[in-house]
């Protein structure tokens, strides 16, 4: 030793000190203080350094504190944000991590009885990971088959309790649990080390293997979050992604379990996981960014939207999440089933429209909140007069980035002004959120049966006009998109104002001229509306789907018509007609004519669109449908020049 009496140690004394210490006490220590001159010089130091030794015991627990909020730190804030609040996810997490459990007990049974292989480190780590792979693949099976029974018999209790089935957090939680546990106890040992005595490199290694240890480890836990999500969403993908999926996981394990083996290696290997994480994290987030799509009302057009927007999105799995939630009001049906329990049950509204499958991923759910909680895309096709009570629920309970899209007929007159307050803007001013509307010739049995149809989109926002593309446009039902939100609803409004005239024409058994008579003028007075309201971007407007076309289709057809022809035939009032004729749908006709009533007289202009006045006042059975005929032939439309 070169430590002299009275002087400084340096360097080398030091580090021999601080190994002899680490020893100190042991057979080996004890031998070189008998044996060799070292003694001494040990007394010496020992004497100039135990003045200056910090508390080792307070250094290797911090150490270990340190280490433990590396590995736990993110999967405790995972945990607090995303799963304790849903009991369903937490089931799922602690189910995943016995599962991973049992993998773990059956690949060391397995080693066990290898016997010649039971040594090697490298069948160790197969073994491992083959195991915890097959696990996986078990409780991604357990789950469907529990998923299927769940939504079959449960689905409104779950719902009640928060309980939603969501493919992604199941797939999400379960990776959590398999991976929280697996790293538990890859750390639990090396933590306990961290304390001490000495947290100086083991066998030689670098000072960093406690912080690196920590790092693998969350790297391990979030790892396999992210292998669950990727595995269990390729699954539900189906098609080549049913291999594809599962195969990334099964690699990437091995190669990440496989480090392992050059563990002597050192240093390099620390940034294979890192390159392995971030590389799932980015497949796992496009997975978290397909769009949710809820469809708010189940009625006869409700349905009709959801079984279609289902097939369409069936070829979107990568954008869109296959699970598409309906609001359905609860109502119990003349057996005592609820609604929906029925349509879940036997993927069928028999109620709204009987005879047409439901898909399955088409999901009803009597909870109006719940339905919309997660939606990107929220489709609003109730009747025109429950919007106002819908949207003050659903206030501040949407997602604000979401935009909605209008399928409903019909609109409101403010009260306090005698303006017309839309149901784009009742939606837009309530959620604050951006509203599109679509409307067209689409009477809903047809296109439930696929029979080819258009309709005219209002949209100012070209990725939304995409997306509506996407979920509608096909080759039965063709889109155009204009930038005038506004009068294509109207339009669609008022065309069950004129549809009725034309149902109390046919209903008196009108001539065929004066049939389409009605129909032109009743057309005229549409547009002449619209232009009391709004400026259109082009004339053309009028004469898309929302325009001509749905005049004809509901005139010929639809709901308002019929039972305005049958008034027109039995003198029975509207309300009767609809109770006898329609169970439970609704006719928007009547209501929105009496809007339009309002808006007219409240402006003086009921003279100036005769056919809209007298529509009213025949609902309200204040005088007979022939007047609307005898009206005709002094139609302002006459005066023109
Ligand atoms: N049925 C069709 O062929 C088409 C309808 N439309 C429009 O779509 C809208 C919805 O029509 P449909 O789906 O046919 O409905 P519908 O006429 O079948 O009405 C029944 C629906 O109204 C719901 N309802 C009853 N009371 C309610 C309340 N208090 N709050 C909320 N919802 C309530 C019922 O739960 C049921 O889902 C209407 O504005 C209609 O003009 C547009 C194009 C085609
Ligand atoms: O809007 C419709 C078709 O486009 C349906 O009209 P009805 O509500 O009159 O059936």
């Amino acid at each position: 030793t070169c430590l002299q009496s009275g002087a400084e140690p340096n360097l080398a004394d030091l580090n021999v000190y601080g190994i002899l210490t680490a020893i100190e006490g042991s057979d080996a220590f004890q031998d070189l203080m008998n044996n060799t001159k070292i003694q001494p010089w040990f007394a010496r130091m020992k004497n100039l350094v135990e003045p200056h030794r910090i508390d080792t015991s307070i250094m290797t627990i911090l150490e270990c504190i340190g280490c433990t909020l590396i590995v736990y730190g993110i999967p405790f804030s995972m945990f607090v944000f995303t799963i304790a609040h849903h009991p369903f996810r937490i089931i799922i997490a602690m189910t995943s991590a016995f599962f991973w459990l049992i993998s773990m007990l059956l690949s060391s049974l397995l080693r066990f009885m290898v016997v010649p292989l039971r040594n090697q480190l490298a069948f160790a780590v197969l073994c491992a990971v083959l195991f915890q792979e097959i696990f996986r693949y078990l409780f991604y099976r357990v789950i469907k088959k529990a998923e299927f029974s769940l939504q079959k018999v449960q689905l409104q209790e779950l719902t009640a309790k928060g309980m939603t089935f969501d493919r992604f957090a199941v797939a999400y939680a379960a990776g959590y649990g398999f991976g929280f546990i697996s790293g538990t106890f890859s750390i639990v040992n090396v933590l306990s080390d961290t304390t001490g005595p000495g947290t100086i490199g083991i066998f030689g290694h670098s000072q960093d293997f406690f912080i690196a240890t920590a790092f693998l480890t969350l790297t391990i836990i979030l790892l396999n979050t992210f292998w669950s999500i990727i595995f269990f969403t390729s699954l539900d993908k189906g098609g080549i992604h049913r291999h594809l999926g599962p195969a990334l996981v099964v690699i990437t394990h091995m190669l990440f379990s496989c480090l392992t083996l050059l563990n002597r290696t050192t240093k390099p290997t620390y940034s294979i996981p890192i390159v392995n994480a971030f590389y799932n994290t980015s497949k796992m987030s496009s997975a978290a960014q397909r769009k949710k799509i809820a469809i708010v009302g189940s009625g006869n057009w409700g349905s009709t939207i959801a079984i279609h927007i289902a097939d369409k999105i069936a070829d979107l799995k990568d954008e869109y999440e296959q699970k598409i939630l309906m609001w359905c009001k609860e109502e119990t049906l003349d057996d005592g089933s609820k609604l929906t329990e029925v349509i879940n049950e036997q993927h069928e509204n028999i109620k709204y429209l009987p005879h047409e499958r439901i898909p399955d991923n088409v999901i009803a759910l009597p909870d109006l909140c719940e339905s919309v909680k997660d939606a990107d895309i929220l489709i609003f096709v109730i009747p025109h007069q429950f919007v106002k009570k819908t949207c003050e629920e659903l206030k501040n309970k949407v997602k604000p980035s979401a935009f909605a899209l209008t399928l409903i007929k019909g609109f409101y007159i403010d009260e306090e002004t005698n303006n017309i307050l839309l149901v784009s803007q009742v939606i837009k001013n309530t959620l604050n959120i951006p509203c599109l509307s679509m409307m067209g010739a689409n009477i809903a049995r047809e296109v439930a049966e696929k029979v080819f149809c258009e309709a005219t989109v209002g949209s100012r926002d070209d990725k939304h006009s995409e997306t509506v593309r996407q979920l509608i446009d096909g080759p039965f039902f063709r889109i155009r998109v204009y930038p005038d939100v506004e009068i294509i609803e109207i339009l669609g409004g008022l065309k069950n104002v004129i549809a009725m005239c034309a149902g109390f024409a046919d209903g008196l058994n009108a001539g065929f001229n004066t049939r389409a008579a009605v129909l032109r003028l009743g057309f005229r007075e549409m547009v002449n509306f619209c232009r009391l309201v709004e400026k259109e971007s082009t004339a053309e407007i009028y004469l898309e789907s929302c325009g001509i076309a749905d005049l004809i289709a509901s005139s010929l057809g639809g709901r308002n018509y019929n039972g305005a022809k049958k008034l027109a035939e039995t003198n029975k009032s509207l309300k009767e007609i609809e109770k006898e004729d329609l169970n439970g749908q609704s006719l928007q006709g009547p209501g929105t004519a009496k809007e339009v009533y309002r808006f007219l007289q409240g402006r003086n202009l009921l003279d100036q669109f005769p056919m809209f006045r007298d529509a009213y006042l025949i609902c309200e059975q204040k005088i007979k449908p022939h007047c609307l005929l005898e009206n005709l032939t002094n139609h302002p439309e006459f005066q023109r020049k």
